[in-house]
């Protein structure tokens, strides 16, 4: 007994400084110890470009109309987006959905969508008989759209009555994805995009973009993508005249930490952190995860697709583009200004989605539209 009774006061003496430590004061920093919260900072701005009109339609299987075509790139210009991917010089024979491009085009220049902010409409070409598609639109309305140039070069800027034109090309990281996206080499695609370029520039002053596809996981070759194949090809592309590169996870394998060595490796090969766009496919989930770490390493510049509408005829299993409502809410929790009205693009992803007849993959969507009926129903 007189055991148990040493033994309890052990073990409560032991127990003392323990009770001590759960009543002390605990210091937190409180508000008065912070410094005053100011409204008047001014919120970083990012460029979205929204690549759901090309990107989000090009896979689609059953037809589009031009109309439903046009009055997608009018709502999301009228929401804010200032840059949008069109269109598609492509094959018709490759690529059915995007046979309208020139008619795209032609109707942006003469009748430009009522815009809070002055636009930049983007069309792909891989050769010059794509390029020269453009070009005779173009040729048709000489005085209908402004060059892009580049911006640095005092070329005149989009207006919001005169949109500016901008060229995309598009190399793949992998030979294997080459061969699928192109029918050619990435060597003979890289010779292509060399005359792309310089006509592009040469003829009407355009801004010209190029893509590197499956830069973090290739569905013919697998995860293993060398990033210092990647910095090669951006840095030919750079040195072609291109003005921006835009890295693509085709597939949506991309992961935080192959992100990180990607855009470390670029650096080291002396590409600019401004001169680099994120084109990121949310196939994982994993594409806000991925965008953190690239606005991190200094990017300001992603794609998304509104609706998450998205996928690569030659990704077998790639699902949508990271979805525009998604980027856009993502950026304002981080106080960043895309300069895009949340709602009014939720609105756009809701009646496109419904439109074509596929489910609404942004979550944000769902969530705000789920909202909004509570409330409504509440009332
Ligand atoms: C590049 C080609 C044309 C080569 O295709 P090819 O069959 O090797 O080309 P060709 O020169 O032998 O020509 C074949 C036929 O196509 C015509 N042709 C040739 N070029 C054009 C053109 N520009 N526009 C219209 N027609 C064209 C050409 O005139 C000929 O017509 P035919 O004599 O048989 O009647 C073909 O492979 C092609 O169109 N590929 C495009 C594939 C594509 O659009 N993929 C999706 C875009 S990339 C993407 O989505 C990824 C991205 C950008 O979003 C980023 C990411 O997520 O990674």
């Amino acid at each position: 007994m007189a055991r148990y009774a040493l033994l309890s006061r052990q073990l409560l003496a032991a127990s003392r400084p323990c009770a001590r430590r759960a009543t002390a004061a605990r210091c937190f920093a409180t508000a008065s110890d912070q410094p005053p919260r100011t409204s008047s900072s001014k919120a970083p701005p990012v460029k979205l470009v929204e690549v759901g009109p090309r990107d989000g339609l090009q896979n689609e299987p059953n037809p589009i109309s031009l109309a439903t075509k046009l009055e997608l790139i009018e709502k999301l210009a009228k929401a804010g987006l200032t840059t949008i991917e069109a269109g598609s010089f492509v094959s018709p024979k490759w690529v059915p959905q995007m046979d309208h491009s020139s008619e795209i085009l032609e109707h942006l220049l003469q009748k430009p969508p009522t815009a809070p902010n002055p636009l930049t409409f983007s069309f792909l070409a891989p050769n010059i008989k794509g390029l020269n598609n453009a070009f005779n639109v173009l040729a048709k309305n000489p005085t209908s759209f402004v060059a892009s140039g580049g911006g640095d070069d005092g070329s005149p800027q989009p207006t919001t009555s005169k949109p500016a034109v901008e060229i995309a090309v598009f190399a793949a990281g992998t030979e294997s994805f080459s061969q699928k996206n192109l029918n050619c080499s990435i060597e003979t695609s890289l010779q292509r995009f060399r005359e792309v370029i310089q006509a592009a520039k040469e003829t009407h002053a355009l801004r010209v973009r190029a893509y590197i596809s499956v830069v973090l996981g290739c569905p013919f070759e697998g995860y293993d993508v060398d990033p210092h194949r990647i910095a090669r090809i951006a840095t030919d592309l750079l040195e072609m005249g291109a003005d921006e590169i835009a890295l693509g996870d085709t597939t949506g394998m991309g992961t935080a930490p192959r992100t990180k060595e990607l855009l470390t490796c670029l650096g080291q090969a002396g590409v600019r952190t401004e001169d680099v766009a994120m084109h990121f496919h949310d196939t994982y989930g994993q594409a806000l995860v991925n965008t953190a770490v690239a606005l991190e390493h200094g990017i300001r510049t992603f794609d998304c697709s509104v609706g998450g509408l998205g996928g690569c005829p030659y990704s077998p299993g790639a699902t949508g583009n990271v979805a525009t409502e998604d980027m856009v809410y993502f950026m304002e929790t981080l106080g960043m200004d895309t300069g895009v009205d949340l709602d009014a693009v939720v609105d756009v992803g809701a009646w496109i989605t419904k439109e074509i007849g596929k489910e609404n993959a942004s979550t944000v969507g769902k969530a705000v539209l789920g909202a909004r009926k509570r409330t409504k129903e509440a009332e």
